[in-house]
């Protein structure tokens, strides 16, 4: 049974990796920001805004904890969520950790284009976005090193992710 829990940098892929690499498992692809965004009604934008940061992580440890609940997943969590609460220990505890560790360089030219929907980055201009990755990545680090599996850029291919669960089918 899979119990895969993908942490990361924003734009390191996690999104984008559950949905591609879920059928190599044979599981089931889900998305934390995307579950709370259902529950609430609301972009992760607008619950920034309206409801605050802090309110956010608490929703965001609630629903990774309903994980426990399921199996044969492959589950993107948001880039903050190994950092609040025991989130980091608890994944570890209760499935496979990956983190997708990408460069602070190509996460740049990612986010560049992509800072609409992420509300810590919308208000960067170029040069600031660059010193927030570089400050994020040296404070979070700390939590997405704790991963038991450990993805460097060359590395985020379906076909290495596959080979670290071949061993189940045997
Ligand atoms: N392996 C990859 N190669 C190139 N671009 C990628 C790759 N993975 C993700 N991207 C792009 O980077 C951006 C962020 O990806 P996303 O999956 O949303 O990251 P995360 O969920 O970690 O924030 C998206 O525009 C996505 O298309
Ligand atoms: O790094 C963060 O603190 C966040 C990352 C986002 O998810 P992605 O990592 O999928 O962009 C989302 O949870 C929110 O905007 C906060
Ligand atoms: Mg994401």
């Amino acid at each position: 049974m899979s119990k895969i829990f993908l942490v990361g940098m924003m734009g390191s892929g996690k999104t984008t990796c559950a949905k591609k690499w879920a059928g190599a498992v044979n599981a089931n692809a889900y998305d934390l920001d995307a579950l709370i965004e259902e529950e609430e009604g609301c972009t992760i934008s607008g619950i920034f805004a309206q409801k605050g940061e802090d309110y956010f992580r608490k929703k965001e440890s609630e629903l990774l904890r309903t994980f426990a609940q399921k199996d044969n997943f492959i589950l993107a969590t948001g880039g903050g969520a190994p950092c609040y609460y025991d989130n980091m220990q608890w994944m570890n505890e209760h499935g496979t950790t990956i983190w997708l560790n990408v460069s602070s360089g190509v996460l740049f030219s990612r986010l560049k284009h992509a800072r609409e929907h992420r509300p810590l980055l919308r208000s960067l201009d170029d040069d600031a976005l660059k010193e927030f990755i570089n400050k994020k990545m040296a404070e979070r680090e700390a939590f997405y090193s704790q991963a038991q599996h450990i993805f460097t850029d060359k590395e985020i291919t379906k076909k290495h992710f596959k080979k670290l669960f071949d061993n189940d089918d045997k």
